[in-house]
């Protein structure tokens, strides 16, 4: 049985995320878990025909009159294999992602204290934002009941690598499918760093060219939220992202498929894995952006940055006291909350 579980399955994301999930036929069964419709998006997906079996849960009711199943999430979370969790707001035009922090981050600490009680081995998957400080948020309450594995929770940059694909090929005419760029760092405007240097297959772009993607790749996301005036950000194209994230994570996990890389903002503790190499790299943050190898327990191996160029130096330099920052803001809401 391959389970898998969306948290936050009603929303912009967490629908057509869902529904690519039910699409993947490693998938057995999919829970799908939010504060409000799930069991409708639930009803809706149960009629593909494909194997998953697709169930919806809500919380128990805040007055106690209906007679709804007490324990959503528990029902959800048991036996997971695979918690993808979108749960949370969207920005709006004039945002920073860090703005979310005020609400997200109390809701991602609630849901990471249901994976920890009751699917403690799952392989966590963070596209709530601001990703670089729910991460260590999900961490910390993990750390706090003893079950945290660091090669088991991922935060979802993917789609700065979906983007850095589409925007690198709109330039250089290449096959947008084909090509691979690393970005590493975080997930929020400058701590979001496009290796260009690294571009596969490669490329030669000019300093012009490169100064231009290397922007709109770290403020892809703010393009969304403008043209959509209010209505929410990325969701369609992350939802891609996060099914192929998801797929892959699957593949190395279920079906023991190697040599699987994608980068990710993971844990650096790691250090059987190479984390100390790539922190060591990075000004000793905990937490970081780098390609990753995965194998059949999840992280396999933390990839160093690489060669890089002097404008990558630079950017690694400006991402690192944001990053800090944000990690650190992370960490200390767990520590200082009391409700876990
Ligand atoms: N990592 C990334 O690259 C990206 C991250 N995001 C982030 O993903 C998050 C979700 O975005 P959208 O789907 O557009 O928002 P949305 O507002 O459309 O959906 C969020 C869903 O979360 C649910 N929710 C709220 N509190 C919950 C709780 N305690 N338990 C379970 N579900 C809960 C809501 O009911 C809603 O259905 C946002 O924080 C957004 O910033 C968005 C795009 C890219
Ligand atoms: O921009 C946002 O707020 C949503 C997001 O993370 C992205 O699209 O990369």
């Amino acid at each position: 049985m391959v389970k898998a579980v969306v948290l936050g399955a009603a929303g912009g994301i967490g629908q057509p995320l869902s529904l690519l999930l039910k699409l993947n036929e490693v998938v057995t069964e999919l829970a799908l878990y939010d504060i409000v419709n799930s069991p409708g998006v639930a009803a809706d997906l149960s009629h593909i025909n494909t194997p998953a079996k697709v169930t919806g849960y809500l919380p128990p009711p805040k007055d106690g009159s209906k007679n709804a199943p007490n324990d959503g999430l528990k029902n959800a979370l048991t036996n997971a294999h695979l918690v993808v969790i979108p749960a949370g707001v969207p920005r709006k035009p004039g945002m920073t992602r860090d703005d979310l922090f005020k609400i997200n981050a109390g809701i991602v600490r609630d849901l990471a204290t249901g994976i920890a009680q009751y699917s403690p081995d799952a392989y966590v998957l963070v596209i709530s934002n601001p990703v670089n400080s729910t991460v260590p948020i999900i961490a910390e309450v993990l750390k706090k009941h003893g079950v945290f594995n660091p090669k088991r929770v991922f935060g979802v940059t993917t789609l700065d690598i979906v983007r850095a694909s589409t925007f690198t090929s709109s330039v250089s005419g290449a096959d947008p499918r084909k090509v691979r760029v690393p970005v590493v760092g975080g997930h929020s405007g400058v701590t979001i760093i496009p290796l260009l240097s690294q571009i596969s297959p490669p490329h030669s772009y000019t300093q012009d060219e490169i100064e231009l993607l290397t922007q709109r790749i770290q403020f892809g996301g703010d393009e969304v939220v403008k043209a959509k005036d209010g209505a929410g950000s990325a969701t369609l194209s992350m939802a891609q992202a996060g099914a192929r994230f998801a797929s892959s994570i699957l593949n190395a996990t279920v079906k023991g498929e190697s040599g699987i890389i994608e980068p990710s903002y993971v844990c650096l503790d790691a250090d059987s894995v190479g984390g100390k190499q790539v922190k060591n790299a990075v000004n000793e943050l905990d937490y970081f952006s780098s390609n990753i190898e995965l194998g059949k327990n999840g992280v396999e191996k933390i990839h160093p940055l690489g060669n890089i160029s002097e404008y990558e130096k630079n950017l690694l330099e400006a991402a690192i006291p944001e990053l800090k920052a944000n990690i650190s803001k992370g960490i200390s809401f767990v520590a200082d909350g009391s409700k876990l």
